[in-house]
């Protein structure tokens, strides 16, 4: 018997489920200084509810390889197996250190489309450049530098490059760019993690104040950001970085045979696609978990790509059995 289509509409409502998991599993560990804890809390609350799903589905962006991460690794079939044949791109807690220390913009993420239609990126990093919805395609590039990137975007948006904030993930390797970035008198909003929000924050610069996104992280997250921004409208360039022999032998296990390669949003996620992302500490897009003796607030925003349908949904959750409110 042929399986059934990837009904997306339907299917998002359980996605929602499985990143709202996710983040009630590691509210108790916000804050609490324990990476690896919170990560594995969401890890397999993640997986439980993954594998509730009517979908055939598999892995492609995970917690790693199989030999390193004993649950959702690359190439793990979830779900119940009667169902459309999905691939699944997730994030069971973007941002453990930011849960751990309680700083804002964690969140748990997870994107679904058709068998095919995600990049099987390997953990490497990822050279990275996004910019939010109504710009022609291509005004900002890989190739073009940090300062000529901003003064293209300004140009574009008629204003001055003072202007254009730029998100840029705190670390050494973006020293320069930063200084670069500076002499255009644009603003730079560091952030310690992070990067999927970092992107999707460019996606509602008026919400956000954030107009473009650019430096290195990780190539997995790259992936989960083009399903973000599929559904949100924006774009995103991204190229593989490597640091070794070892790091380009696992690109090419991962099917990947132009090394070079500039992917664009649409070649990162290339059919419509389902996203959801549940927010685990407050953050400029999501609010974070919520918590009260009796209950657990979330607020997850779930989206489609097909029709660009954006839904935030709000889940106050009884953490244990308490006689009906007097
Ligand atoms: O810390 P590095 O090595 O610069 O890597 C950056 C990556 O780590 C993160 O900041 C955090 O990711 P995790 O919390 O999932 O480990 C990503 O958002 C980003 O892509
Ligand atoms: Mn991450």
């Amino acid at each position: 018997m042929s399986k059934p289509d990837f009904n997306d509409r339907l299917l998002s409502l359980g996605l929602a489920r499985v990143s709202e998991a996710a983040a009630l599993a590691s509210a108790r560990l916000i804050g609490r200084g324990d990476e690896k804890a919170a990560d594995q809390a969401a890890v397999n609350a993640m997986r439980d509810q993954l594998n509730m799903l009517d979908i055939a589905g598999t892995v492609v962006i995970g917690e790693g390889e199989r030999d390193e991460a004993p649950m959702l690794y690359i190439g793990e079939e979830v779900g119940t197996g009667n169902g459309p044949a999905v691939d699944i791109a997730l994030d069971p807690l973007e941002g453990t250190t930011l849960t751990a220390k309680d700083m804002p913009n964690a969140l748990t993420v997870i994107a679904m489309g058709p068998r095919g239609s995600l990049l099987h990126a390997p953990d490497v990093y990822m050279d990275k450049l996004a910019v939010g919805p109504g710009y022609r395609q291509g005004v900002v590039t890989l190739d073009m530098s940090p300062s000529e990137r901003v003064s293209a975007l300004a140009a574009a948006r008629g204003v001055s490059t003072e202007d254009i904030t730029v998100c840029v993930l705190e670390r050494p390797r973006h020293e320069e760019m930063i200084a670069e970035i500076r002499t255009t008198g644009a603003a730079v909003r560091l952030i310690t993690d992070g990067d999927v929000a970092g992107i999707i924050h460019c996606a509602e610069p008026e919400r956000t104040g954030i107009d473009m996104y650019m430096g290195s992280g990780g190539a997995p997250e790259g992936v989960l950001a083009a399903a973000a921004l599929k559904c949100m409208g924006g774009q995103l360039y991204g190229k593989l970085l490597f640091r070794n022999d070892d790091e380009k032998s696992r690109a090419e296990k991962a099917g990947i045979t132009n090394l070079n390669r500039v992917y664009t949003r649409d070649d990162m996620v290339t059919r419509d696609v389902i996203f959801a992302a549940t927010g685990v500490t407050d953050g400029s897009i999501l609010p974070g978990i919520k918590r009260e003796v009796t209950h657990l607030t979330t607020e997850t925003i779930l989206m489609r790509s097909k029709t660009g349908s954006v839904r935030r949904m709000i889940y106050r959750n009884p953490v244990k059995h308490s006689p009906t409110p007097q």
